[in-house]
């Protein structure tokens, strides 16, 4: 049984539609990433689900919980990381952890949440002085206080340098062989790719696709990018592509100057058929390569739009 089901969740602000229709259930112990633009409404569904703002329309059932029914036992399930503004600067993470600790019947030692997240030299610091990636890492250990089973992390890594991203992924990755539920959200492709689960791409306050990471990859076509420089420039990428053009599994082509571009469904065959090409041709190439497909592309494939970090 999943350890969070949504359907169907509604939410406008004026005439503005941040949720249109979100539906997908989390299995117990998985990491799952909400992941989609700015504007996408990721925050929206996240504070429905943790019973901050009211569904317009729309069921959430934990098990067999409900908002509704089951208030105090929702509670004690889940763990919500506040915003890193809603932290006590002037007092240091030890005394946050504390003070947070006691809103809860039942409460994880602080000295163990302080090594979770990497704290405990820092522990007797005002969080004013804290760093950024400081800060988020305290924002978590607050949301993992109470032992929660699910765990919701709204952006925990927006604005910070890659060594402190790691460090959260770090912490992400523990809570999982924990066997905690974490659900997060997230507007870096590379980071929903590396810790989740599963990934369900929002748009427009939709859902766009859900599935493994790996299972949203396959499914793409089977079109591969191929990119190649040539060091005679210009004139040898310029046949060369039109040489491209006329291979049967080459679906397009974009050159820039002597680097071209070739989207094809057979990378192997079209890579043999270019370089007979230009070894007849005595084109030299200098670089060449092909390249995996992302998330970034399963995003493209399902929106028809770029995507922009
Ligand atoms: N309290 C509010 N009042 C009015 N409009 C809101 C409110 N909260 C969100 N919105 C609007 O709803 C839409 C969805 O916002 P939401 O914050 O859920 O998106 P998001 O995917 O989390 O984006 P971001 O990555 O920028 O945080 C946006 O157009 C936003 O401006």
């Amino acid at each position: 049984m999943p350890v969070l089901e949504v359907s169907h969740l509604r939410k406008s602000f004026g005439a503005v539609r941040a949720v249109e229709d979100i539906s997908f259930a989390v299995e117990a112990g998985e990491v799952f990433t909400i992941i989609g633009p700015n504007g996408a409404g990721k925050t929206t569904t996240l504070e429905m689900i943790e019973g901050l703002t009211v569904p317009d329309g729309g069921q959430i059932v934990f098990g067999d919980r409900t908002w509704e029914r089951h208030e105090q036992a929702i509670k004690m399930m889940i763990g919500v990381q506040p915003q890193s503004s809603a932290l006590f600067d002037l007092l240091t993470p030890e005394e946050n952890l504390e003070l947070f600790s006691t809103f809860y019947v039942k409460a994880r030692p602080v000295a163990e949440v302080l090594e979770m997240i990497n704290l405990t030299d820092h522990r007797g610091k005002h969080v004013k002085s804290l760093s950024g990636g400081q800060r988020q890492r305290l924002a978590i250990g607050l949301a993992m206080i109470n032992d929660p089973e699910i765990i919701f992390l709204d952006e925990p890594t927006t604005g910070l340098d890659p060594q402190a991203r790691r460090n959260i992924w770090d912490i992400i990755l523990q809570l999982k062989e924990m066997g905690k539920t974490t659900i997060l959200t997230t507007h870096y492709m590379e980071e929903a790719e590396k810790l989740s689960d599963r990934v369900c791409i929002v748009d427009q306050g939709k859902v766009v696709t859900l599935d493994t990471p790996s299972a949203l990859i396959d499914r793409l076509t089977k079109e591969r990018e191929i990119r190649l420089s040539f060091i005679h420039g210009e004139e040898s990428a310029a046949h060369a592509q039109h040489f491209a053009q006329e291979l049967p599994s080459v679906v397009r082509t974009h050159r820039d100057g002597s680097a071209l571009k070739v989207w094809s469904k057979q990378p192997e065959d079209t890579l043999y058929a270019l370089f007979g090409f230009t070894k007849e041709k005595d084109y030299r190439v200098e670089q060449v390569s092909i390249r995996e497909m992302s998330l970034e592309d399963v995003f493209i494939a399902f929106t028809g739009k770029e995507w922009r970090d």
